[in-house]
């Protein structure tokens, strides 16, 4: 029997290779002529440079980039084999200014910026790199891409002509932006957007209101931050021509990662959804359709995992190829029901209450007890077919 492992990281607890690796061991305990492929794979958000490379896609090149509260981080962005003469990277927010890089204690967003992704950029462009796969998800930002399009020398000012640096506190401040001194190579630049999301900019589903808390902002920053968005989004179109009837404040996907979605598309950017792109550098498709069935997993799932994220595309798959799909999850939330039609099973790991700190510390053990008992039910169907 030929299974596919296509796991999302089980986020704070294990990377999507560790899950890929666990359920296999577990699935080989049970069947022990089973056959296992794991493609570890993400969304856009953390891990999206490891499961390209992972794929064997390509090499990890280190950069200094500005980090979440403005000192250099090493970052590192994926070089993809070139087809052609043209070579390609991958980029991803979440080892630049990522959520996991700040520690809970001093989590404010207000004080972040998305620089380092600009910072990114603009080494990309000076090596010739003119195809671009931006992973936007697991951000610690919250600024509309205000830090990453001054790093790509776009300037803001505020009421008084001072120059503002780019961070969520300054959009409650600027007033106008100078786009003359832009590095224009950026234009003529490939820029596909993976985001993690399809949520709007601004409103109640947008970036600040769903993604802002987890962020560490206050319940009353919430709603001035958002009308801030509003007026800053507004700026950038009207500086760029673009009608209120083209606004992108509103568009999906452009609240990923604290509004960078919008930000890059204003410069040129496709948006996609983040699992769809990875599963394309991976060759996800071909390895579902050699599989007889295809495992996946996420930390928790509730009514958002169908919503974009990776189990349902991977489940979305899986259908196309007539193959069944299982789904395994650290938790369940709310609304978990509604995967049902979508996967042959859905289970938890959690077997007994226990505190979010217990299941975090067991996480691998827990998945373990958890895959052997599927890989059981799997075996038992066929034996008693
Ligand atoms: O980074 C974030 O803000 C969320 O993952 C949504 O993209």
């Amino acid at each position: 029997m030929k299974f596919l492992i296509a796991s999302d990281s089980f986020k704070g607890s294990l990377t999507s290779l560790q899950v890929g690796n666990i359920m296999s061991q577990a699935i080989v305990e049970e069947i022990p002529d089973a056959q296992v492929r794991i493609i570890p794979m993400a969304d856009g958000g953390e891990g999206t440079i490891d499961a390209v490379i992972g794929a064997g896609r390509g090499d990890l090149i280190p950069v200094s980039v500005t980090g979440p509260h403005g000192s250099k981080v090493i970052s590192h962005y994926g070089k993809l084999h070139a087809h052609g003469a043209q070579p390609e990277a991958v980029v991803e927010i979440a080892n630049i200014c990522g959520l996991t890089m700040v520690d809970e204690g001093h989590r404010d967003p207000l004080m972040v910026s998305s620089r380092g992704l600009g910072d990114m950029l603009v080494a990309l462009l000076d090596q010739g790199i003119r195809h671009v796969v931006a992973g936007l998800g697991g951000s610690a930002c919250n600024d509309g891409g205000m830090g990453m399009l001054a790093a790509l020398g776009v300037q803001f000012y505020d009421e008084l002509g001072h120059e503002l640096s780019g961070s969520a506190a300054d959009l409650l401040r600027v007033a106008s932006v100078d786009w003359s001194r832009m590095d224009r190579r950026i234009m003529d630049t490939e820029l596909i957007i993976a985001s993690d999301v399809t949520n709007p900019l601004v409103g109640p589903s947008g970036a600040t209101h769903v993604f802002g808390p987890q962020k560490g902002l206050l319940p009353e920053m919430i709603e001035p931050l958002d009308q801030a968005m509003v007026r800053y989004g507004r700026l950038l179109e009207v500086g760029n021509g673009r009608d209120s009837d083209q606004s992108l404040l509103l568009s999906p996907g452009s609240g990923a990662a604290g509004g960078l979605g919008f930000a890059l598309q204003i410069i040129g950017g496709r948006i996609v959804p983040g699992a769809e792109k990875v599963a394309e550098l991976t060759g996800l498709k071909n390895a579902v359709r050699e599989s007889d069935w295809v495992l996946t997993g996420e930390g928790r799932s509730d009514y958002q995992t169908l919503c974009g994220k990776l189990p349902s595309y991977v489940s979305t798959l899986a259908a196309e190829s007539g193959k069944p799909a299982v789904l395994i999850s650290g938790s369940h939330g709310e609304g978990v029901e509604s995967l049902y039609a979508h996967f042959a099973g859905c289970f938890a790991t959690v077997n007994k209450p226990a505190t979010l700190a217990h299941c975090m510390q067991e996480a691998e053990n827990l998945l373990r007890q958890c895959t052997r008992n599927v890989a059981r039910l799997i075996d038992a169907s066929r034996k008693f077919r």
